[in-house]
């Protein structure tokens, strides 16, 4: 038994919370018990649940393992990741996915449920076998060919039919790939100054566009991955005033940074999609606040220092965000007042556990409820350091900034994984 001392749920009054079995047993007053944590009026939130991670394993464990991963999770706050697939060998069978899911239930970290690909070796060719990934131990419920897009509107409207059946989401890597040949930046004004080759908004908002009218068409659902651009945002209004079964994430780095970051050409701010203009973040911020994009995912890219110290053209898209995610949301939604703390626990832990039909996650904070949690100091300031994360690799675009907002603890089910900034 342990009782969290002095916790303010959703921010609100300081209370105590006793845990018992994984279970929180009552919450009152000068509770007392075996274990005693004081969390010294430390926001509680449902444990996050990113939508959107890139573990790495199999296939370069260089960069990023299951376990490491799931340290950087904990140590972040969350209490269960989704793989994405792209791995190699590509997770596009039970037995790929069980392996993940296997070695997620080893660490114990965190819940880490393996992303399904939507095509062979994520060619965009073949329907994968969607249902027996289904059908496995893992439980697969989330497919995705995230690195690519599915681009075939024949392929993907096949693939929301049987995701239809499944009762499973496809989550898209909207990028029209024939506007986007060699692309490397954001196609604006920075990128003509810059003599970078441009990646357009068209080329993500053509695919969400014609994606929303294939899932309304199928009656399947939908999950827009990374939403970068300000288009895209309003397609999703269009489409969700319309009754689309659609949801989207956004990444902490494209409600933060912008294109101005590229001016140095450190590759450390490569990514895909790219970081876009100013007014496209502004217009993501907003979109959180208003819930037209429902969550915020990491898109966790790690990448090894040979694939990032190189120059632009060469370097890999992707960078660290699961120890970071947080301290930006605290820093890009709550302190401009775009979300309170009850708006946190919605985009990082109770929509994304929706999304993804997580019975355990994103509960309330409440007697008879997991005790699944996040437990945030709201006036810590901390300075990122990329060598410091858990994570093998170091890609971390927030290198020397001052974060506000730290996690103290985490919990799964009853246990701390994460307490005082170690992994428990
Ligand atoms: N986001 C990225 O820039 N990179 C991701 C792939 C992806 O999410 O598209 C990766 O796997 O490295
Ligand atoms: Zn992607
Ligand atoms: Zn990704």
């Amino acid at each position: 038994m342990i009782v969290l001392k002095n916790v303010r749920p959703y921010g609100e009054d300081a209370v105590d919370i006793r845990v018992e079995d994984g279970v929180i047993t009552e919450i009152g007053k000068d509770l007392t018990a075996g274990e005693i944590f004081d969390a010294q009026g430390a926001v509680a939130l449902p444990g996050f649940v990113d939508l959107h991670t890139h573990l790495r394993e199999p296939g370069r464990e260089d960069t990023e393992t299951i376990e490491t991963g799931s340290r950087a999770a904990a140590l972040g706050g969350y209490t269960a990741v989704f793989a994405m697939a792209n791995t190699d060998p590509v997770a596009d069978n039970a037995v790929v996915v069980e392996h993940v899911w296997r070695r997620g239930r080893e660490v114990g970290l965190v819940d880490v449920h393996p992303v399904g690909a939507v095509t062979v070796g994520l060619k965009g060719e073949k329907l994968a076998e969607l249902g027996t990934m289904a059908r496995s131990q893992a439980n697969v419920r989330l497919f995705s060919d995230d690195g690519l897009c599915v681009a075939d509107p024949l392929i993907m409207r096949r693939a929301l039919e049987y995701t239809k059946a499944l009762d499973a989401v496809i989550a898209q890597h909207a990028e029209e790939p024939r506007l986007t040949v060699g692309a490397q930046a954001h196609e604006g004004e920075t990128a003509a100054r810059l003599g970078l080759a441009g990646w357009p908004a068209v080329a993500e908002e053509a695919i969400v566009a014609r994606d929303c009218l294939l899932a309304r068409h199928v009656g399947a659902r939908l999950h827009v991955c990374h939403v970068s651009t300000a288009g895209t945002v309003d397609v999703l209004a269009w489409a969700k005033a319309r009754g689309t079964r659609v949801s989207a994430e956004v990444t902490p780095h494209h409600l933060l940074l912008d294109d101005s970051r590229l001016a140095t050409y450190d590759p450390v701010n490569k990514v895909n999609p790219p970081l876009r203009g100013h007014s496209d973040a502004a217009a993501l911020r907003q979109a959180l606040a208003d819930g037209v994009v429902d969550c915020v995912a990491t898109d966790h890219a790690p990448h090894a220092p040979q694939d990032k110290d190189c120059e632009w053209s060469a370097a890999r898209p992707g960078m660290l965000g699961l120890q970071t995610a947080l301290g930006i949301v605290v820093k890009t939604m709550v302190e401009p007042g775009l979300l309170d703390w009850r708006g946190v626990a919605r985009v990082m832990s109770e929509r994304p556990a929706e999304i993804a039909g997580l019975p355990d996650h994103g509960r309330p904070i409440a007697v008879g409820e997991p005790a699944t949690l996040a437990l945030v100091d709201p006036d810590a300031r901390w300075t990122v350091d990329g060598a410091a994360l858990a994570s093998i690799a170091g890609n971390t675009p927030y290198e020397g900034m001052e974060l506000p907002g730290a996690v103290i603890a985490t919990l799964l089910r009853g246990r701390f994984t994460a307490r005082d900034g170690k992994v428990a």
